[in-house]
C-alpha cells in the first residue's frame, strides 16, 4: 500500500486540522460521517472535541456499532484527547450514558489535567518517534489511569500517561494536529502501511 486512504471522524471536533495533517503525512485523508464511509478504509482518525457529544452523535447517526466492529477487524485508529477517550475500554468522570468504542485495555479519567483555562503546551518525549520531544497541545485533557498488561506506554508527562498504543490501536491525551510538526501523524500512517 503506497498511500493508504485514512478517514477522520467527523461528527464533531477539528476535523479538518487532522486531514491537513495526514495529507502533509501522504495518506490520503478524507471525513466520515455514515457507516459504509468506513467500509474502503485503511484507517480512521478520531479527532479531539467533546466525547460526550462525540458519543451521543455516534449513537444518532448510528456509527457507535460500525466504529466498534471496526476496530475490533483489527483496524488502525488514532484517537486524539476526545478520540483517545473514545477508545479506552473504560472512564472514569464519564457521563453516565456515554459510550465509547474501546480498543485499548486502559482507564482514561476525563479532564484529568484541569478546565479549559487551565490549557498548556508542554514538550512529550513520545517513545517511536525520532527527532526529539514533540509540542503537546493539551486542552481539558485526560490523562490514562491504567493500562493492562499488554498495553505499550509511549509518553508521560508530570508523571501521567499521555500515549499509549495496543496492537493497531494509538491514543494521546494531546493534539498533534494544531501544532504543525507532523511526525505523529507520520506515524499512524506508517501503521497502516504495516497492516495494508
Ligand atoms: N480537547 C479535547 O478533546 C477535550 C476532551 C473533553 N474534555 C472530553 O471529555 O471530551
Amino acid at each position: 500500500m503506497s498511500t493508504p486512504t485514512i478517514g477522520v471522524l467527523a461528527l464533531q471536533g477539528d476535523v479538518r486540522e487532522h486531514l491537513t495533517a495526514l495529507a502533509e503525512a501522504d495518506a490520503l485523508a478524507r471525513p466520515v460521517r455514515r457507516p459504509e464511509e468506513l467500509e474502503d478504509l485503511d484507517g480512521l482518525v478520531i479527532p479531539g472535541g467533546e466525547s460526550t457529544t462525540m458519543s451521543k452523535l455516534a449513537v444518532v447517526f448510528d456509527m457507535l456499532e460500525p466504529l466498534r466492529a471496526f476496530v475490533r477487524a483489527g483496524k488502525p485508529v488514532y484517537g486524539t484527547c476526545a478520540g483517545m477517550i473514545m477508545v479506552a475500554d473504560k472512564l472514569l468522570d464519564a457521563r453516565e450514558d456515554q459510550e465509547t468504542l474501546g480498543g485499548i485495555d486502559m482507564i482514561v479519567r476525563r479532564n484529568a489535567f484541569g478546565r479549559q483555562n487551565e490549557s498548556f503546551e508542554a514538550s512529550v518525549e513520545v517513545a517511536g518517534i525520532p527527532g526529539g520531544p514533540v509540542e503537546g497541545v493539551f486542552i481539558r485533557a485526560p490523562w490514562v489511569e491504567s493500562v493492562g498488561a499488554t498495553v505499550d506506554v509511549l509518553a508521560t508527562y508530570g508523571g501521567h500517561t499521555v500515549a499509549v498504543r495496543q496492537g493497531n490501536v494509538l491514543a494521546t491525551s494531546f493534539h498533534p494536529e494544531l501544532t504543525g510538526d507532523h511526525r505523529i501523524h507520520a506515524f499512524f500512517v506508517d501503521m497502516v502501511r504495516a497492516v495494508g
